[in-house]
């Protein structure tokens, strides 16, 4: 799905809502700064010290200068909850605004992703954004900042991971690193300038009786220049269980393949952080 140009771009029968005015927004934010300038805050217009709880924000894990040494993890980042309740930070000026346009306009793009995946199986359109409750549905923003590496071939900038949510948008500066696992193999993603990458999560592989799967990705470092990626993982409301669409069920004459768990119970084992957890929840057949 690359940007045009033009503030509409046809998916699937359905008009994207200004996609490339999102990638305008991307640039101006996260895109141009290095993570050592942000500084947090639970409110906006308060001016908070990140060292002191009171001031900490819903932010899923946090700081910069992370390095995991274990698997030479070679990367910072910002994880922030924007939805339902948007959270930001008050350092770089004017971040705050962008951000909530930006995670807005994404909020659309998925939502125009959403229904044209419930048509792609035969529902109603509002099929998937009304059973999951996604007005209310938990989305994060997700800044990655990785840094040239002299080894690349010793590090790793993510490791192999499947999302939690429904879906993924992620875009990127002209570095690419996203890998993708098809076939056992990993997959370099050639993303076209300015274009957003959209990819499945857990949930929705749930929902969807593994008609659409989530897909393993990982991000490699390079030794040529930084790589940074904005993520926007969006799922569905943490009180909503992802179960298998009855509809789907019904009409396939199919046992339910999954055990229903929140998405926050889900989002909170710590056996999501790997893909076989999904296998947990299915339902066995004897
Ligand atoms: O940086 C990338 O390309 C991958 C980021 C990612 O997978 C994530 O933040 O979940
Ligand atoms: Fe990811």
């Amino acid at each position: 799905m690359a940007p045009t140009g033009t503030s509409m771009e046809a998916y699937n029968g359905h008009e994207v809502p200004k996609v490339a005015s999102i990638k305008t927004l991307a640039d101006s934010a996260a895109l141009t700064f290095v993570p050592s300038e942000y500084t947090y805050t639970k409110n906006p217009n308060e001016q908070g010290d990140a060292n002191d709880p009171e001031h900490s924000i819903p932010i899923l894990i946090f700081p910069f200068s992370h390095q995991d040494l274990l698997i030479n993890e070679q990367k910072d980042f910002l994880k922030v909850i924007v939805h339902p309740q948007f959270n930001s930070l008050y350092k770089p000026a004017g971040y705050s605004e962008v951000s909530l346009e930006f995670s807005k306009r994404t909020r659309e793009v998925a939502t125009e992703m959403l229904k044209g995946i419930s048509e792609s199986l035969g529902l109603e359109g509002h099929y998937i954004v009304k059973a999951m409750n996604w007005d209310r549905g938990l989305q994060i923003l997700a800044a990655n900042y990785y840094p040239a590496c002299p080894q690349p071939d010793k590090a790793i900038g993510l490791p192999p991971h499947t999302d939690h949510g429904l879906v993924t948008l992620l875009i990127q500066n002209e570095m690419g690193g996203l890998e993708v696992k098809h076939k056992d193999q990993w997959v370099l993603v050639n993303v076209a300038p300015g274009a957003f990458v959209v990819t499945i999560g857990d949930q929705m592989q749930i929902l969807t009786k593994d008609k659409y799967k989530s897909i393993w990705h990982r991000a490699v470092v390079n030794n040529k220049a930084t790589r940074i990626s904005i993520a926007v993982p969006r799922g569905p409301s943490l009180d909503t269980p992802a179960l298998p669409i009855p509809e789907l069920l019904e009409r396939e004459g199919q046992a339910p393949k999954y055990i229903g768990m929140t998405y926050e119970k889900f989002i909170a084992s710590p056996a999501a952080l790997i893909k076989p957890f999904l296998d947990h929840l299915r339902v066995k057949h004897n």
